[in-house]
């Protein structure tokens, strides 16, 4: 293991959701299994002893042996400086008595909090996912706050939903859920986010055709597989009684090993990145797309979609769902919109065109020679 050690954060270490997410991480989901790494787990100071005594043990258990070194604190600076991967996994979840206006308040505030501590410490490579809900508003506040850094260096979940649909998908065709392909996430991870099976593919018995094709059954795609969709969440958390950690967990380490190691050639997946204008997309909108990877680190926005009018209005009013929260969000932090920060450069190309690549954080870019089997079959290599 030659490659410099990793530091990596999760925030609500306390929690399943980022108890999952640090054993995942530790035992090499995301990274391989020869990456070293920091692990930081950030709570709040009154259940911080909950995760000194409680969730860490529990960690040990599990055998982590890529971890050199654990950090439990609750000061943000402390965690984000020289971090090279922050999950953003904290906040209030939309429970029963809360409104989605209530969530995104209560999660604003926390938002600006971490978007002030990185705009103070982080240094500039480092890769934020944002879990928190709602995640394209939570990136809005924090992509605010943090002028320091490039927009592009942070992403929001919408890989659950992507991982929902494909599975659907894959139960109706009676195949495994990674023979379903390109299904987008296009917009507000709300209730109404939309899907897009339209460009999606399955391979069927070593034929890849459009889903459509497959499933045989336009007016249920159309109608019924959106409603049942966009109402999974709620379903799951009535009927298991908790939120949706696994899944959450599993999502999260997809769309990063999607953004740190690259999407495979001819494929895409959904992520919440600010947008370039794509698709009529309001520039600097954080919004669902579907998400290229071809240089590990740097997300592109799949070109070339043809979207019928439908679609094209869907998205519309996803946009203006998306602005409306976001203004309210604003509202409650009493920020002007007219200071949206879209970073741009002189010819008004949003910064994301001047990312450098990404390394891990380092100096070299990783040789797919020390990556693991299942990073060099991702990676299309054959090394
Ligand atoms: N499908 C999804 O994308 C999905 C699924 C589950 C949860 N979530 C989101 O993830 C977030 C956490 O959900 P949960 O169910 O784990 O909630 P939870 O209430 O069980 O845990 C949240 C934890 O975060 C901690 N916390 C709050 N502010 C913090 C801060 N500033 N620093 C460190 N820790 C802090 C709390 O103490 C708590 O332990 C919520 O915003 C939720 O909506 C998203």
């Amino acid at each position: 293991m030659n490659r410099p050690t990793l530091k990596v954060v999760v925030t609500g270490a306390s929690s399943d959701l980022g108890l999952i997410l640090a054993h995942m991480i530790s035992k090499g989901d995301l990274f391989g299994l020869d990456q070293w790494l920091d692990l930081v787990l950030v709570e709040h100071g009154s259940k911080l002893k909950q995760v000194r005594t409680g969730c860490l043990p529990e960690l040990m258990t599990c055998n982590p042996r890529l971890v050199r070194k654990y950090w439990c604190t609750s000061s943000m600076d402390q965690a984000f400086t020289d971090a090279d991967v922050i999950f953003l996994a904290s906040g209030t979840p939309p429970s029963h008595g809360l409104s989605r206006n209530d969530i995104i308040g209560t999660n604003a505030l926390e938002s600006r909090a971490f978007g002030q501590a990185l705009n103070r410490v982080a240094k500039s490579s480092v890769k934020i996912v944002v879990i928190m809900d709602p995640q394209n508003t939570n990136l809005a506040v924090l992509s605010y706050f943090t002028p320091e850094l490039k927009p592009c260096n942070m992403t929001a979940l919408s890989r659950v939903d992507q991982n929902r649909a494909s599975t659907m998908i894959a139960r109706m065709l009676n195949i495994a859920n990674d023979k379903v392909t390109n299904v987008t996430m296009w917009g507000n991870r709300s209730q109404d986010i939309f899907p897009d099976i339209r460009h999606a593919t399955v391979d069927l018995l070593g034929r890849t055709m459009p889903a459509y094709d497959a499933v045989k059954d336009d007016f249920y795609l159309k109608y019924k597989f959106i409603e049942l969709l966009q109402n999974r969440d709620g379903d799951i958390q009535r009927k298991h009684k908790s939120h949706t950690h696994l899944t959450t967990a599993v999502a999260t380490v997809q769309h990063t090993r999607d953004w740190l190691l690259g999407t495979k050639p001819g494929q895409w997946t959904s992520m919440i990145v600010i947008s370039d204008g794509s698709y009529g997309i309001e520039k600097g909108l954080p919004f669902s797309f579907p998400v290229k990877v071809t240089t590990p680190g740097e997300w592109e926005i799949a070109q070339g979609l043809h979207l019928n009018y439908y679609e094209a209005d869907k998205l519309m009013e996803r946009a203006l769902e998306v602005k409306n929260e976001r203004h309210f969000a604003y509202s409650i932090l009493q920020l002007a919109e007219a200071q949206v920060s879209v970073k741009e450069d002189e010819e008004g190309e949003v910064e994301k065109a001047k990312a450098t690549t990404w390394h891990f954080g380092h100096a070299d870019p990783i040789p797919c020679s020390i990556l693991g089997p299942l990073e060099r079959e991702r990676m299309g290599s054959s090394m």
